[in-house]
């Protein structure tokens, strides 16, 4: 278990100040904007950077006052860092060999790794001979050969192209999962956090706004930045959520939520073909809901039936009117009318 208790930094402008837990052997995705703070945090726990207050925890080890190479904590950068003169093979085995293992140690491990990470046949090879995705398996392998007792990822998918990301997402998870090393991942993509990660640590400005299972943070997220961060669009607000009957303060109307061929009539105001689903967005009693669904043959101009369902409408939190140094995130104002 890593426990990393009010660790704080200070930058010009910036304050970050974290407490959080990972589980033995489970991975937690830190998830924010850019400027929140994720990579500094990850860095502190590192070593890489000192902390001004706090500390880190793993098991029965206080790892604040230790050096980063005494840590044994696995690191894979954005850009890899792969040694460009070494093969494959060597650039996993380098830091068996620095922290003095024996040939015959070093070669078994390397091989299980290669085959954890399915590079075999690239054994041989040099970095840039290699793709993207299997620089950045070569970049994991070598981050698990020492067994680390942490894995610490910044952004491990970020330098791929999109398909690449999403074919190596499942290989990272599987990977993740058989290594049972407690893991960070930093990413700002909430789908990524979902498939890699038990828990999501959701920072902005420098402290955690909410952490909890993907499921907990979709289906019950604090408050509106939170909701739209992960992907909500059909946010209320207080006014529009008692123009609606509902108490006065922020709502949010999960999918699960809303009903469509039954109830009062909305009008379909836009629709996007988005391949396995369809997405509308429906004018109802005035305010602007959007969901995507089956195709229904629905297009703009069209009328349809939508219902409510209230018992599962999800009240938020209000948010604190500022959050000093908070990047906005790329919510969408809240639609309703
Ligand atoms: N060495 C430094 N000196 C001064 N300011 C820094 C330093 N490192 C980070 N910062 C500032 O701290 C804040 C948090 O940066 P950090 O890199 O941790 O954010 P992040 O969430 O990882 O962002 P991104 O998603 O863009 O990588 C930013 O405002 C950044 O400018």
């Amino acid at each position: 278990m890593l426990r990393v208790i009010g660790l704080g930094k200070s930058y010009p402008g910036f304050r970050l100040q974290v407490s959080l837990e990972v589980g033995v052997g489970q991975t937690l995705a830190l998830l924010g904007p850019s400027g929140s703070g994720k990579s500094t945090l990850l860095r502190l726990i590192a070593g890489l950077e000192a902390p001004e207050v706090g500390q880190v925890w793993l098991e029965q080890t206080e790892l604040t006052p230790l050096a980063p190479e005494a840590r044994r904590v696995g690191f894979v950068f954005q850009d890899y860092a792969l040694f460009p003169h070494l093969s494959v093979w060597e650039n996993i085995a380098f830091g068996l060999r620095e922290a003095r293992w024996d040939g015959a140690s070093i070669r078994r491990r390397v091989a299980e790794l290669l085959d954890l990470t399915h590079l075999g046949p690239h054994a041989q090879k040099r970095p840039n001979q290699l793709s993207g995705g299997e620089r950045q398996r070569v970049a994991l392998a070598r981050a698990l050969a020492n067994r680390p007792r942490l894995l610490l990822l910044d952004e491990p998918l970020g330098a791929l192209d999109l398909k690449l990301r999403h074919e190596l997402l499942w290989e990272l998870r599987a990977i993740l999962r058989q290594a049972g090393v407690p893991t960070i991942v930093v990413t700002h993509d909430q789908s990524e956090a979902f498939v890699i990660a038990q828990q999501i640590a959701l920072l902005r400005g420098g402290a955690v706004v909410q952490v909890g299972s993907p499921e907990q943070l979709f289906r019950h997220p604090k408050n509106a930045w939170v909701a739209g961060f992960l992907g909500h669009r059909n946010l209320l607000s207080a006014d529009q959520s008692q123009q609606m009957g509902l108490p006065a303060r922020p709502h949010l109307l999960p999918p699960e939520a809303i009903t469509l061929g039954q109830g009062e009539e909305a009008r379909v105001e836009e629709r996007v073909f988005k391949g396995f689903v369809v997405g509308l967005e429906l004018l109802w009693r005035g305010c602007k809901l959007y969901l995507e669904g089956p195709e229904l043959g629905l297009y703009p101009g069209d009328t349809t039936q939508l219902g409510i369902d209230w018992s599962r409408v999800v009240a938020l939190e209000e948010e604190p009117s500022s959050t000093p140094g908070a990047a906005q995130p790329s919510l969408e104002a809240p639609r309703a009318r």
